[in-house]
């Protein structure tokens, strides 16, 4: 099937829309990430550099100007699975890398990279979009919701912890990260958290991104340790990888920090035993967080919830590329009957009415005449599609309209989830 939507859009004279060859084009793709993101890969951090990008999935602009032909603009995506409430993992396109070169900006490149990304991402199947923002204000006009959240904290050396029954059963190793040999246990942990938003990393090259260790990352802290919770048969139950940095104050009192990167625990006495260790490691007077689930482990664990500083943040946003196959994919904790009016000016087969009817065994998603019960944006629909937003929430921004009193409530119970959505990394 070849969809005709979002429309090609034209560019201005002189630059033109390619795929870029995975290889033959790298180092001017590598060239605009660094001129897009401003930073240069430090030569120490060379030997560590990973590629990941995916073969066939980078489309740039090219320049024809004085000086030649060079690369205005890129954007990739990587084949994601994304796990969706109660349901299987949907094929989702991981848009990454969008960067625009500063003599080209405010051209409409990126404009026409998005719908390109929007079309070709339709035409291989993939039912969603997901991506980090770089701004805030970029994403929304192409349909992109906020669809989950994180969680960033710091706590104090020491912090009160509620005990757990069989915490003590588990072992916390203390290690240097060694990504050859840890990474395949992380996956193990990793792949088994059930969790809307949650995205598996499918490729090597992913998985050895996550373990890299920049030395210029360091900025006077240590290499990268790995904090390992294994239960009684020596199977791994939990993570974090983390470094320390040493701090004295004038008077000679230690006032290091732990700076957590990722941290992840499949159950309670795990996560107790996990915070027990990162919350009591000499010479730290505190431990900073940055990507906690919204309802992560931790934050019922801690006997003072007022001891920790935290903030929340938005972490993926999502753009339903395919209307019915998401709304259908996805499960709804009760009795759904609701008819949405969704407005989608980049993907037609997307607006219109729908009429979405079943329960928790499965809906059925149709065109529908009947009179509407709310009005949403595709945008607004992405952000609640994994409960991470709700519909009454939304409406209460006026961004979701209730056309017919007493729908909205029924409708916003059946679209949440018990469980918080979080993807817990950064791509
Ligand atoms: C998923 C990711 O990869 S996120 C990373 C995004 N990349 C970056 O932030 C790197 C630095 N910035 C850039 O490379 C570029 O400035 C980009 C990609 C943000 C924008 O590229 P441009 O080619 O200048 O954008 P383009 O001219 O197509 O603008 C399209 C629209 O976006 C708007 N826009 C562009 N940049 C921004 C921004 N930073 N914030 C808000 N709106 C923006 C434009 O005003 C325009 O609005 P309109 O629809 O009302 O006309």
């Amino acid at each position: 099937m070849t969809f005709t939507h979002p429309p090609k859009t034209p560019l201005p004279s002189g630059y033109r829309l390619a795929e870029l060859d995975d290889v033959a084009d790298r180092e001017a793709m590598r060239e605009i990430d660094r001129w897009a993101f401003a930073f240069d890969l430090d030569p120490e951090d060379e030997p560590a550099d990973v590629w990941n990008l995916e073969p066939g999935r980078s489309v740039g602009v090219w320049h024809d100007g004085p000086r030649g032909t060079t690369l205005a603009a890129m954007h990739s995506s990587y084949a994601f699975r994304v796990q969706v409430p109660g349901g299987e993992p949907l094929p989702a396109a991981g848009l990454t890398w969008v960067g625009v070169h500063p003599a080209h900006r405010r051209r409409g490149l990126s404009r026409a990279m998005l719908h390109a990304h929007l079309r070709r991402s339709r035409e291989r199947g993939e039912v969603l979009s997901v991506l980090n923002a770089a701004e805030s204000g970029i994403y929304g006009r192409y349909g992109y919701g906020i669809a989950t959240h994180r969680v960033s904290a710091t706590l104090g050396r020491g912090a009160g912890l509620r005990p757990v029954p069989g915490s003590e059963e588990p072992v916390v190793e203390l290690e240097s990260l060694d990504g050859p040999r840890h990474s395949a246990e992380l996956e193990r942990v990793h792949g088994q958290v059930v969790r809307p938003g949650w995205i598996t990393r499918d490729t090597d090259a992913l998985r050895q991104t996550r373990v890299l260790d920049w030395p210029s990352a360091r900025r006077g802290a240590e290499r990268r340790r790995i904090a390992l919770v294994r239960d009684a048969l020596g199977e791994p139950r939990g993570y974090a990888l983390f470094r320390r940095k040493e701090k004295w104050s004038d008077e000679g009192k230690p006032e290091g920090t732990v700076q957590v990167h990722d941290v992840l625990a499949l159950d309670a006495p795990a996560a107790r035993a996990l915070w027990a260790a990162l919350l009591d490691l000499d010479l730290m007077a505190a431990v900073e967080v940055g990507n906690l689930a919204p309802d992560d482990a931790v934050l019922g664990l801690l006997t003072d919830v007022r001891g920790i500083n935290r903030k929340v943040h938005d972490d993926v946003w999502l753009r339903i590329l395919d209307l019915p196959a998401a709304l259908r994919a996805r499960a709804y904790p009760c009795v759904v009957d609701v008819v949405l009016e969704v407005s989608d000016p980049l993907v037609p087969d997307n607006a219109g009415r729908w009429h979405v009817r079943g329960g928790p065994q499965g809906v059925e998603v149709t065109r529908s005449q009947d009179p509407a019960h709310l009005a949403v944006d595709v945008s607004d629909l992405g952000a609640a599609y994994l409960g991470g937003s709700s519909l009454t929430a939304l409406a209460a921004a006026g961004r979701v309209t209730e056309l017919v009193p007493g729908t909205l409530v029924p409708a916003a119970t059946a679209f949440s989830w018990p469980v918080a959505a979080s993807t817990g990394w950064g791509f």
